[in-house]
């Protein structure tokens, strides 16, 4: 560990620093009265001059959402959506050195290195950095203790959304999840219709379909199948749940279960976020 953050601190702090910029005008104080939502409201930000871009992370199981909902943030606020798992995709479809390794943990639902994702990481701030951005939405990362730390020694994060869904439908929408292979869009062919049992809410969830464009070119992730799936939630469950212990016990965990699909969870997520002022405003301005 101490020779990992040896090795990875210079790259990662000196971007993680930079990265700091000037965008904060909606940064949210956290709402923790909504009713999907709790948890203490976290610091959004730590910088005395107010002055910083958000460092937000996304937590959840597979297939959750958090994908959909960060990209979503990203449209809203501008602050970057990184997403290790796009990362590790567009290594191994590059068909670089480390492609065949990856592909094979990547199928068998198993963590990649830390090693290997703190490298990509610290590329995809470098360029994006470069294109002058500024803070980020993490999402699929980090997702060992190891990383919590490693991410806490060369940054602070501000604030961690953790994403709840109930296990058989976070399976059915794996399993129905597809993406276009020309413009990379995520679609959902799933139509959900989990009935309320044993203690578990109801759950409706319509399919999120292509546009004609896009829907004869849908593919399916190669780790999207069912026996894969199910052991990358024993994995999350093994690995990274900890991780959720690790930020609540530092006061930034805002436990979030979505009540459904996107029309109803986003303008909840927006509510517990505290942004629904920004959403509107936005709106309003757009007109
Ligand atoms: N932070 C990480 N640490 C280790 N492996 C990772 C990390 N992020 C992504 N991966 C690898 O990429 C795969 C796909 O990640 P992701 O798209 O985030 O999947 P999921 O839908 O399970 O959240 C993971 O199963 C894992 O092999």
């Amino acid at each position: 560990m101490a020779a990992l953050t040896r090795l990875l601190k210079p790259q990662f702090s000196s971007l993680l620093t930079r990265s700091l910029s000037t965008y904060t005008s909606a940064a949210p104080e956290i709402d923790s009265q909504s009713s999907n939502s709790t948890g203490p409201p976290p610091p959004i930000t730590d910088d005395p001059k107010g002055s910083r871009s958000f460092q937000w992370v996304f937590l959840g199981c597979p297939g959750v959402g958090k994908g959909t909902y960060a990209s979503r943030l990203f449209d809203l606020l501008g602050v970057p959506h990184i997403a290790t798992g796009d990362l590790v995709r567009e290594e191994l479809s590059s068909s670089g050195p480390l492609s065949p390794q990856l592909e094979e943990v990547v199928n068998q639902g198993k963590l990649v290195s830390d090693e290997i994702i703190f490298n990509l990481l610290s590329k995809r701030l470098e360029a994006g950095e470069s294109r002058g951005e500024s803070g980020f939405i993490l999402d699929g990362f980090p997702r060992t203790i190891r990383q919590a730390e490693i991410l806490d020694e060369v940054t602070e994060i501000d604030l961690v959304v953790n994403l709840k869904l109930r296990e058989d439908v976070l399976i059915e929408k794996c399993l129905g999840r597809r993406v276009c292979s020309q413009c990379g869009k995520g679609f959902n062919v799933a139509s959900i219709d989990a009935k309320a049992e044993n203690g578990l809410p109801g759950m409706n969830m319509p399919p999120l379909l292509p546009p004609p464009h896009c829907a004869s070119k849908l593919v399916t992730r190669a780790d999207d199948t069912e026996p894969v799936v199910i052991e990358r939630l024993r994995v999350y469950k093994e690995k990274s749940q900890p991780v959720e212990g690790y930020y609540r016990k530092q006061g930034k965990l805002l436990e979030f279960d979505l009540p459904g699909g996107i029309p109803e969870s986003w303008p909840k997520l927006l509510e517990a976020l505290n942004l629904e002022d920004y959403h509107h405003h936005t709106n309003s301005a757009a007109a």
